[in-house]
């Protein structure tokens, strides 16, 4: 079949992305990359004020850990909320969310074989007082889960007494490192959800963010 002609000028018409391209090699080099104002400020003022309308609305749930069959719910491993968010019901916020996420999946797709075919994102509140202990992501018995990312959506600076670092564990030169990173407004992080364990230190004021899985088949 032919390609109509925006598909056709897609495919010819490729220029390289500067911010795209350091994200790869970061995960190349250390299987982690921070992007910060990945998201500007209006674009976090949007997600935050669309997450806590459905907070308030009371959708959220409080998260479990193992997949859908195998769903316990366990306090002393995490304390946050979360809302599934389906991209076929996406409103104006999601939208902004999902553009940007599905162009870098189609970059990464296209320059790196990746071949991410599947999403998954929930919104996630950690109240004050809760945690995420130590965990790698595939432990919910899904080893399709490629990339891990996480968005933070606070509308402040966050402050270093706030606590709720996500703090990422990981070798350098055969040496155990660990790598606190801030939640900060605009922030991203990606990870190889396979490869590096990670916590969410115990936070002091609510802690707010989208996370959520690039996935293969
Ligand atoms: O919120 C974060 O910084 C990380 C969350 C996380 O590790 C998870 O939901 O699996
Ligand atoms: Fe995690």
């Amino acid at each position: 079949m032919i390609a109509n002609a925006s598909e056709l000028f897609e495919q010819l018409e490729f220029t390289e992305n500067p911010l795209y391209e350091r994200i790869i090699s970061d995960l190349l080099e250390k299987k982690y990359s921070v992007v910060d104002d990945f998201f500007n400020a209006d674009e976090v003022d949007l997600l935050r004020s669309t997450l806590l309308e459905k907070y308030e609305e009371d959708n959220f749930k409080k998260a479990a850990i193992g997949n859908r069959t195998n769903e316990v719910i366990a306090k002393s491993v995490r304390g946050d909320f979360i809302l599934w968010i389906n991209e076929a019901e996406a409103g104006p916020a999601e939208n902004v969310y999902f553009n940007k996420i599905n162009s870098l999946v189609a970059y990464l797709n296209r320059t790196c074989f990746m071949g991410i075919l599947h999403k998954e994102f929930h919104y996630a509140v950690y109240p004050e007082g809760t945690f995420y202990k130590k965990h790698l992501d595939t432990f919910q018995n899904d080893g399709r889960r490629k990339l891990s990312m996480v968005c933070y959506l606070n509308n402040e600076d966050w402050k270093p007494e706030n606590g709720g670092e996500l703090a990422i564990y990981t070798q350098e030169n055969g040496e155990e490192k660990t790598i606190n990173l801030y939640p900060f407004p605009g922030r991203v992080v990606i990870f190889e959800s396979q490869e590096l364990e990670h916590e969410v230190k115990p936070v002091k004021v609510p802690r707010l963010s989208i996370t959520g899985w690039l996935k293969t088949r």
